[in-house]
């Protein structure tokens, strides 16, 4: 591993009033990754973005930010850049001179090939003589994400940064952050969307309730000793209907995927009765055209450890 943990955090806790927000969190978060951050509702993502980007400071515990100690001041560390609840944005200002005021704000000379760059790399060339006064939510987003990139952060914060992004926007995010993090930048963003930590972060950390119940690779989060539920589609539906039913240690948990699609199947069960069921199906002369979780490993593993209900 290269250098200090990006982040360090021991024992952080924040309350407001009598809510605690954050209550112990423990976290490392290595150099060069994306890390995403997930948990339900008022968990204390945000409050734990706030504090990475120093706009509060924790009630207690200890925190490093690129091997520095944190201190009690308010602003970001040197090297860190982003925002929660959307960017600060001049609204009669356009989005081109919207990154030189930002820039000028935190003592810095953006150049212009540097914000017309920026302003490339998250798709918002077309519109960047506009005001932002009628930019979309998911525009703003992509503007205070070339805000960000103009200071060449180390450490980049982002609140929930797939918000109100369109299939185009999103893929100029995700190109951005992958880019940002193969150069050593490392990021941590928080988001809702499974599909988007998945398709982007190499670890999770989840929170519930202010605590860490996960942290740590994606991988280690594909569980094997847990149940799963799995769509399982095959050339002869009835067939392995029978098959499955004769399978020890598979249930079956709907046919016809809840009358979606007659070809599939959805059965729970542990990896070593589904290779068994495979194997068996083969022999039966049944042929696998899909088999795959009903829900991946991250939001399966969401579920359980946020308590977040078992509706499947
Ligand atoms: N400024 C504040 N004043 C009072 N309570 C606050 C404040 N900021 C956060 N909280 C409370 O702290 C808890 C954590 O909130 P936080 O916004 O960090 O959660 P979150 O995980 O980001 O939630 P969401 O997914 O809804 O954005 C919540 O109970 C929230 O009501």
């Amino acid at each position: 591993m290269d250098g200090p943990h990006a982040v360090r955090a021991r024992g952080i806790t924040r309350s407001f009033g009598e809510v605690v927000a954050l209550d112990g969190i423990d976290l490392e978060i290595p150099p060069g990754r994306i890390h995403g951050l997930a948990g339900p509702n008022g968990a204390g993502k945000t409050t734990l973005l706030g504090l990475l980007l120093g706009l509060a400071v924790a009630d207690d515990g200890t925190l490093e930010i690129l091997g520095r100690p944190v201190g009690r001041g308010l602003g970001a560390p040197d090297g860190v850049a982003g925002f929660v609840d959307g960017p600060g944005l001049y609204p009669s200002l356009t989005a081109r001179q919207n990154l030189a005021a930002l820039a000028a704000l935190h003592g810095r000379d953006a150049r212009t090939p540097a914000i017309a760059d920026a302003l490339d790399q998250v798709g918002l060339t077309d519109v960047a003589d506009d005001r932002t006064r009628g930019f979309s939510l998911g525009m703003r987003q992509r503007l205070g994400l070339a805000a960000a990139l103009l200071s060449e952060p180390r450490l980049l914060v982002l609140d929930e940064p797939a918000n109100g992004l369109d299939p185009a926007g999103a893929r100029h995010v995700h190109g951005v952050l992958t880019r940002l993090a193969a150069a050593g930048t490392t990021v941590v963003l928080s988001s809702h969307r499974m599909d988007d930590l998945e398709a982007l972060c190499s670890e999770v950390t989840i929170l519930a309730t202010g605590r860490v119940v996960f942290s740590g690779p994606l991988g280690e989060l594909a569980d094997e000793s847990r149940e799963l539920d799995y769509r399982l589609r095959t050339s002869d539906p009835e067939a392995a209907r029978r098959v499955t039913a004769d399978t020890v240690g598979i249930t079956i948990v709907r046919t016809a995927d809840g009358g979606h699609d007659p070809s599939v199947l959805v059965v729970r069960a542990l990896v070593p009765a589904l290779d068994d069921l495979v194997t068996r199906l083969v022999k039966a002369g049944v042929a696998l055209r899909e088999l795959a979780p009903v829900v991946s490993p991250l939001e399966a593993a969401f579920l359980a450890l946020t308590q977040q209900g078992d509706e499947r």
